[in-house]
């Protein structure tokens, strides 16, 4: 085993973005080398200068909840069961991660790449889905889709470098990808005794994509299972943004990249009754993208772990484990 893959950190490693792009050679270099090493160990980064103004972060936040605050059966005009939950309303309880029976403790609002009509025929997307009662909902969830989208090209080119791969290497995979904005709301439970006992507000999971970059995380409750099995709170600065590989990518570099197991906990009993919210974008890329092991990611130690995929039949398969997707 190599010395990176057993280093141990209780915090996740904070990087600034803006030594990627800065245009400074050596800055650029240890942004390409600090972010290498954290994906390569505890698979979590905080990063700053992300490009998500804090004015559309604010006005993001507050759509979102104006809109988890009406009442449920009008939410639930915005939920289709035909499209597996990959765009609009996912009621309370509907998701449960891979191996659980126990449904998350969640509600979400799920939103795609918004193309125009023949483009989304073209590549084989779902139209987005608007909340009549929230009209800015729609400006300031695309607004979000495209900011994440470019902090994610950016990394994906760090991450691209770190692999000896051409810095454009995701370019073109990620163009016009199948990434989805993802507004959660962690609803307010009046008597904890009315849910199931294992119910939780995310049980442990590893991400579906390539990335995943989630604003709000400074809220309690996020963490991280490092490798010798101690989970580890997440803790992001307001102006941060926290970055993950998802099991897209750790697949695609043979697990040299770490898709690392996170949850969200419950809080304390007494405060079952508040919310929470949080946004993750998760970054995936176009549904034929080859996800077969990297020859450079395959050695005598590293022999190939996985049959080859791509991006869409590995898609499909994980929504029919996390109950989004019926057989
Ligand atoms: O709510 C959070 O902080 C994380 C959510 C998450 O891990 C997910 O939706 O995949
Ligand atoms: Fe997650």
């Amino acid at each position: 085993m190599d010395t990176i893959t057993e280093k141990l950190v209780d915090k996740i490693p904070s990087l600034d973005l803006a030594d990627f792009t800065s245009g400074n050679a050596a800055r650029k270099q240890q942004f390409v080398q600090n972010l290498g090493e954290a994906f390569q160990s505890i698979g979590f980064v905080a990063i700053r200068n992300h490009g998500l103004s804090d004015e559309l972060s604010k006005q993001l936040y507050a759509a979102v909840q104006k809109f988890f605050s009406l009442p449920d059966d009008v939410k639930q005009k915005y939920e289709n069961p035909t499209l597996a939950g990959q765009r609009g309303y996912v009621g309370k309880g509907k998701e449960h991660a891979k191996g659980r029976n126990t449904g998350d403790l969640k509600e979400f609002y799920h939103v795609g790449q918004d193309l125009p009509a023949a483009e989304l025929q073209a590549e084989n997307y779902p139209a987005n889905i608007w909340p009549n009662e929230v009209p800015e909902f729609k400006e300031m969830t695309l607004a979000a889709y495209r900011a994440l989208e470019q902090a994610g090209t950016h990394m994906l080119r760090a991450i691209a470098l770190y692999l000896g791969l051409d810095e454009d290497y995701f370019d073109a995979r990620v163009h016009h990808g199948n990434s989805i904005l993802r507004a959660i709301h962690y609803f307010p439970i009046e008597n904890p005794d009315s849910v199931p006992a294992d119910a939780v507000r995310a049980a442990e999971h590893g991400d579906i994509n390539l990335i995943t970059l989630l604003m709000g995380a400074s809220a309690d409750g996020l963490q991280v299972l490092r490798r010798d099995g101690k989970w580890i709170p997440i803790t992001a600065l307001p102006d941060q943004i926290v970055v993950n590989v998802g099991d897209m990518l750790s697949r695609h570099t043979n697990n040299k990249l770490k898709s690392t197991i996170h949850r969200v906990v419950n809080p304390p009993r007494e405060l079952m009754h508040t919310s929470r919210y949080s946004i993750p974008f998760f970054m995936h890329p176009r549904t034929e993208m080859d996800l077969t092991c990297l020859d450079g990611c395959i050695d005598a130690e590293n022999p190939k772990a996985y049959p080859d995929t791509t991006a869409g039949e590995f898609l499909t398969e994980r929504l029919i484990e996390l109950g989004l997707l019926k057989k």
